[in-house]
């Protein structure tokens, strides 16, 4: 049977918070942890749209802060899914701040996410293709097989030699 094919405008999710005082640390910041919960639920949701299905978080890229979000700020998490494989999705992240009184917006971080979508055993399951449209999702596209065989290899999945994308971009003429 072919497989179905969506576009990432389809899944695409976004999610608004506050910066509540239950949400900070000592500096009055918004805490890591908080973030990424917050991280982990809107890519979820996308993965979950794209493969409509029940999907578990697999694994997550580097994370790094780049700014911090303050109490009373507004955070907006922005997730696309970049790439379908078998039963795997990966799922970008675009995390900013936006400052409301005094206008300030600001990037804070992004990241990628993978989700495999299971079934009721908590099996993985074939999902849906993704079709990029814009030129930022095919550029994400194409990338995404290199951030793959990265994260395979890292988690002993995959043999080095056999990731034949990531090589090529260490090829030196
Ligand atoms: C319609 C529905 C309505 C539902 C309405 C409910 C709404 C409610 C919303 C709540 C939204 C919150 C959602 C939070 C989601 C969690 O937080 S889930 C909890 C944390 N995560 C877990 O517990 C996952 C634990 N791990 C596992 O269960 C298994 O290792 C996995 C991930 C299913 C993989 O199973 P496996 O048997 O090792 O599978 P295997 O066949 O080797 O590989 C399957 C795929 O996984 C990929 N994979 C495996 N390991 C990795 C890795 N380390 N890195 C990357 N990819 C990997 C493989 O590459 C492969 O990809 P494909 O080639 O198929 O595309």
């Amino acid at each position: 049977m072919p497989k179905i094919i969506k576009k990432p405008q389809e899944s695409y999710t976004i999610m608004t918070e506050l910066v509540l005082p239950n949400d900070t640390n000592p500096l009055n910041n918004l805490m890591g942890g908080r973030l990424m919960h917050w991280m982990d639920i809107v890519s979820a949701i996308t993965a979950q749209k794209h493969c409509n299905r029940i999907v578990v978080t697999a694994s997550v890229d580097n994370i790094s802060f780049e700014h911090p979000i303050a109490l009373g700020d507004v955070v907006t998490l922005e997730a696309k899914v970049t790439r379908a494989f078998n039963s795997s999705v990966e799922v970008h992240i675009v995390v900013k701040g936006e400052n409301i009184p005094s206008g300030k917006k600001y990037s804070s971080n992004s990241a990628f996410f993978t989700f495999v979508a299971v079934d009721q055993s908590g099996r993985p399951i074939d999902i849906p293709e993704l079709k990029p449209e814009t030129e930022e999702e095919k550029e994400l596209f194409d990338g995404a097989l290199r951030r793959r065989q990265l994260r395979l290899v890292l988690a002993k999945r995959m043999k080095p030699e056999d990731a034949a994308e990531l090589k090529s971009i260490f090829k030196i003429d």
